[in-house]
């Protein structure tokens, strides 16, 4: 959901895809008005499974001064080629021609597995506002090959598989975009610092300890319902149910995540 500088709204932990229109566009006003002079970049996800419902909330996205868009592929009659997905996507970035576009890849939900590589040749062509990338799939092979591609053209690729987040780095990711950040934000952050010195001992610490985390909770059943209850945890900001087919996070769920974050001491001493 967030990183340095960078919130996407209405994404998968804020279950965007299980609000209705004017909720999104509610939350999308209030991230932007309460992001100022706070965060660099506010980008408001807008994909739907409608093509006018996806259009008329890039419009407004556009409309409230979001830094840039996002959108997934449409996961219920899905795209089966390449040529099908940027057809759905260029309509959708044309409704806001000076908005910043960004592919949001996650095929462990959408289930489109068409390759990042191959959206990307030629995608400037088709889509003037492409502007990057939130990778959130574990296929690093892809991932490279976007990056190596496309050296020249500036694209931001955002990666979302927080316990991978090291490894995208070495190979020249731009930052981070996921549900952890929301509450090993500053983690990540040291993390991050230590990976630009470079200590990569250091780094290395903080993402094994990351995933030891992530690798404990994953086993007991990990998704965005838990991460809700983690954050509320961490933060005692209650974040409030998630919504049907999401159920709450158990109470045995809670205390062992609890009891396992508790447990971890990091190389800040804390
Ligand atoms: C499938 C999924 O939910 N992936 C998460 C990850 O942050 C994920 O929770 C984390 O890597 C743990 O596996 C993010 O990519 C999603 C995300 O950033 C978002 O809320 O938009």
């Amino acid at each position: 959901m967030c990183c340095v500088g960078l919130e996407t709204v209405n994404g998968t932990t804020g279950e965007g895809l299980s609000l209705n229109i004017q909720e999104r566009k509610q939350l999308a006003e209030e991230w932007v008005y309460q992001g100022k002079d706070k965060l660099d970049h506010v980008i408001v996800h807008v994909g739907a499974l409608s093509l006018p419902e996806s259009q008329e909330l890039a419009r407004h996205a556009a409309d409230i001064g979001a830094s840039g868009i996002a959108v997934i592929a449409p996961f219920f009659f899905k795209p089966t080629n390449k040529g099908e997905l940027i057809a759905f996507l260029q309509k959708v970035a044309s409704e806001a021609p000076a908005v910043p576009f960004y592919y949001y890849h996650i095929p462990p939900l959408t289930g489109v597995k068409i390759r990042v590589e191959e959206l990307l040749d030629g995608i400037k062509e088709q889509i003037p506002t492409f502007q990057g990338v939130k990778f959130s799939d574990t296929d690093l092979l892809d991932l490279a090959q976007c990056i190596n591609k496309n050296e020249r053209e500036q694209f931001a690729f955002l990666y979302g598989v927080d316990e991978q987040l090291l490894s995208a780095l070495a190979i020249g990711a731009d930052g981070a975009v996921g549900s952890t950040y929301n509450y090993l934000g500053q983690k990540t952050n040291l993390m991050l610092q230590a990976f630009a010195k470079p200590d990569l001992a250091l780094a290395r610490k903080y993402q094994f300890l990351t995933g030891a985390f992530l690798n404990f909770v994953i086993k007991l059943g990990f998704g965005v319902a838990q991460t809700k209850a983690v954050m509320t945890f961490v933060s005692g900001i209650p974040m409030g149910p998630p919504r049907l087919p999401l159920v709450d996070a158990s109470e045995e769920f809670i205390l062992k995540a609890k009891a396992k974050l508790d447990s971890i001491v990091w190389p800040d001493g804390d």
